[in-house]
């Protein structure tokens, strides 16, 4: 018979010890997966030594410089809903933000504010759209020789590559949230670029992220045998399959290498009622990401599921702008390289 027990909001049902269900669900407060992780394995033995270096990093916390006054942060993708959140972000967190942005194909050019709630802070940004190259190099010549300019970009999959090669062409340090595109060729085309890539900002996922990858270390193919199955809901107007998902499953495959399953056995949701009834608030359907790995023994007696469920956006936002503080800091400081985010929580510049 199949067992299965959930730590999902307290309601431990039918509970087995060799079986761990590992969920977090992120709203307006949130509770630590990590904590779910470390927890779990505390239940078990001397496993939690997989989390030492996280645990060490997590000491390691040293005090940002201030930016510079003449740092400008251009954030491209507005007005689209992540780009927002990460712009708002950048002026609750003091950055100034420059008053140009890349635009999609879909939206005229025109200038709109950006505006934080919370500290009051406003920006006006005039919009360009990406394919106007020069009228792009002409707005942001200024901004290079006056002082420092970063990019953000929460654009667009197919934009990626033609925007990352604009970032290096241009000496622009940036950090790349947009998924999907060519991601071989974005490595290959970035080398030696200061910037900050990677496919989830949010702090408690990344470290979820580094925990998978310290446990994949320590114990590599201890869920061999075992068949994985992933589950992924968005909002309808997501282009492309979550890429944390895709990164997630590389971790998840060193633990336990299913040769059969691949990116398009990932089971992607698109559609608000099928959403709802994965779980997901109604009042989140907009702008949601919920997560749910299951890794099952080939008789089915034991079953493991990890979860991340994420109501909004504010997570990634923040992390975003911690990301540019951290990659300001690399440039007066550091040899040009790409980093991940584990590499920004590592050196402890998530706040
Ligand atoms: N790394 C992370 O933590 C996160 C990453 N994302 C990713 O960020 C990206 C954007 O997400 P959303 O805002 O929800 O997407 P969206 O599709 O709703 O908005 C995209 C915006 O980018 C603009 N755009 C399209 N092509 C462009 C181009 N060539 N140059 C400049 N702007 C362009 C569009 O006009 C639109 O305003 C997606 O790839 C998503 O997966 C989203 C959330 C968190
Ligand atoms: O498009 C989104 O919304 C998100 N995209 C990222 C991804 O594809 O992994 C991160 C998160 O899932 C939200």
């Amino acid at each position: 018979m199949r067992r299965s027990a959930t730590m999902d909001g307290g309601n431990i049902s039918n509970p087995a010890p060799l079986v761990y269900i590992f969920s977090a669900l992120y709203k307006s407060s949130m509770r630590f997966l990590l904590y779910h992780l470390i927890a779990a394995f505390v239940l078990g033995t001397h496993a939690c030594h997989a989390f030492t270096p996280l645990q060490q990093s997590a000491r390691r916390i040293t005090t940002l410089h201030a930016m510079d006054d003449d740092t400008f942060i251009m954030v491209n993708g507005l007005p689209g809903p992540m780009a927002t959140a990460a712009a708002e972000a950048c002026l609750r967190k003091g950055l100034k933000l420059a008053p140009v942005a890349m635009t999609g194909p879909d939206v005229e050019p025109s200038t709109i504010s950006v505006f934080d709630t919370v500290t009051g802070k406003k920006q006006d940004v005039k919009l360009i759209p990406s394919k106007e190259t020069e009228k792009l190099q002409a707005s942001i010549a200024g901004l290079k020789t006056s002082g420092n300019l970063l990019a953000i970009d929460y654009t667009h999959p197919s934009a990626v590559n033609s925007n990352a090669q604009f970032y290096v062409k241009e000496k622009i340090p940036f950090v790349m949230g947009t998924t999907g595109g060519d991601r071989d060729q974005l490595m290959k085309d970035v080398q030696g670029h200061f910037c900050v890539i990677a496919p989830n900002m949010g702090k408690q996922i990344v470290a979820m992220q580094a925990a998978l990858e310290d446990l994949a270390t320590k114990f590599p193919g201890a869920f061999d045998g075992y068949k994985l199955s992933v589950t992924e809901s968005h909002q309808k107007t997501k282009a492309d399959t979550s890429g944390t998902a895709k990164a997630v499953i590389e971790s998840i495959e060193k633990l336990a290498s299913d040769d059969n399953f691949t990116i398009e056995d990932i089971k992607m949701i698109r559609d608000d009622d099928e959403a709802v009834a994965f779980g997901v608030p109604p009042d989140a359907i907009k702008g949601h990401a919920f997560h749910t790995y299951t890794l099952t023994s080939a008789d089915g007696s034991v079953s493991f599921q990890l979860q991340h469920n994420v109501a909004g956006r504010t997570i990634y936002a923040e992390g975003t702008a911690d990301a540019v503080k951290f990659l300001s800091k690399q440039i007066h400081s550091g040899e040009p390289r790409v980093f991940n985010m584990i590499d920004v929580l590592e050196k402890g510049a998530m706040e």
